[in-house]
């Protein structure tokens, strides 16, 4: 049978998330948000069948119904549809960053004819909006459910069935799990970033040649800082316990290294640095996460006309796909370089040995 899905946030994520659901022909998507222009151009590009202003209206008539504004105005929405009275049978669900604050507001909304489950597909973009949106921007990436109850079970089945078609991971983790470890690997490191790049715009106002030092190392490392500053301050807010241990432990930690720095402890340097290369060196190799993995490789390019598209060229007639491409620095008349980013190793590998037959230097990155 049809099932009806009422998606209210047409942004990056809502928007993504009715786009992928919307190829299923079994799914009539619904879509709600505050701005309607988002929403206009949402049903125009076909990511949605039908658009409502009347949240409420658009709930009642809905099997499932998705939340994907920001975090507090999410908790806005379970608000309001613990005011709606359900005839028929609904399962809600969310999409926001910390799970915690949502799911307690969400306790006492599940009643005969509506269950909630916590959602969080762990995929995104430093994009906003609905412009942004991508069907494919969950494939292979962990979504998280979270529950409200132990006897969810055919409820949980059914949300699958319906976002099944994202092509993601599913995983149930109770929200206070979840909280904890996406402030470690997604929160966290956010915040961490921005630190950097503040350092580094201090240090310019003594040191004007410093940006042009930035290099490869620091872009990846703040790469996220250039994220939507909004969803970041609502994530950290929500988050704000979490997020205050790990700053205290982090200080800890700098302070063990400080240790080392100034009582010029280089073993127990090289076995800090080996021992957090081994860990990521391992993560790299896991699938698509919050971070995705990607396999890099470094090429060297002359500042002449066509030389990108000569790589490009290449390896599109072996049938290589390239993920993302960067050039990294090209001065006129010196060598610069590009970063080429595959989804395998073996693509990886394989670029890297036609490059190397067709007279250019690359180097894989580990
Ligand atoms: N951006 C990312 O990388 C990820 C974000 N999330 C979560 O997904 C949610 C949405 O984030 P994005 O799509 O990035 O934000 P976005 O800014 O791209 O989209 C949010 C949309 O919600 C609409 N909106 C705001 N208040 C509303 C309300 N009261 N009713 C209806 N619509 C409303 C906005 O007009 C906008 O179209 C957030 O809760 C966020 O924590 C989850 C995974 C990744
Ligand atoms: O771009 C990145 O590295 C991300 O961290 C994407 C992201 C942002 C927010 C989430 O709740 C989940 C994933």
């Amino acid at each position: 049978m049809r099932k009806t899905i009422l998606v209210a946030g047409i942004g990056l994520i809502g928007g993504s998330l009715a786009k992928g659901m919307a190829q299923s022909s079994d799914h009539h998507i619904i879509g709600y948000d505050l701005n309607e222009a988002s929403l206009e151009f949402a049903r125009l590009n076909g990511i949605i069948h039908e658009a409502s202003t009347n949240f409420i209206e658009a709930a009642q008539r809905s099997d499932f119904i998705i939340l994907a504004a920001p975090i507090s105005e999410t908790i806005a929405l379970v608000n309001l549809l613990k005011t709606v009275s359900f005839k028929r049978k609904v399962i809600i669900s969310d999409t926001a960053s910390v799970k915690g604050a949502i799911l307690k507001t969400a306790s006492s909304l599940n009643s005969e004819n509506v269950t909630f489950i916590g959602g969080h597909p762990m995929a995104g973009s430093h994009k906003r909006g609905v412009q942004a949106a991508k069907a494919h921007l969950f494939e292979n990436a962990i979504y998280v459910l979270s529950p409200t109850n132990g006897n969810q079970h055919n409820e949980i089945e059914a949300l699958k069935g319906v976002l099944i078609q994202t092509k993601s991971k599913f995983v149930v983790l109770m929200p206070n799990e979840h909280d904890e470890m996406t402030g470690v690997v997604s929160h966290f490191p956010h915040l961490i970033a921005s630190s950097l790049v503040h350092q580094a715009k201090k240090w310019e106002n003594t040191h004007a040649f410093l940006p042009k030092l930035a290099a490869g190392g620091f872009r990846d490392i703040t790469r996220i800082a250039s994220s939507n500053p909004e969803l970041w301050q609502d994530i950290f807010y929500h988050n704000r316990d979490k997020m205050s241990v790990l700053l205290q432990e982090w200080i800890e930690e700098m302070k063990g290294l400080k240790q080392l720095l100034d009582h010029d402890q280089k073993e127990e340097m090289i076995t800090y640095l080996n021992k957090a290369k081994l860990y990521r060196d391992g993560l790299a190799e896991s699938k698509k996460g919050a971070i995705p993995a990607f396999y890099d490789l470094y090429v060297d390019i002359r500042d002449q006309p066509g030389a990108i598209a000569s790589i490009v060229q290449l390896l599109a007639q072996e049938k290589i796909s390239i993920k993302n491409i960067e050039i990294l620095e090209v001065r006129e008349d010196i060598t610069g370089h590009m970063r080429l980013s595959f989804s395998s190793k073996k693509a990886q590998v394989a670029s890297s040995t036609l490059l190397e037959n067709n007279g250019y230097e690359t180097m894989i990155q580990q």
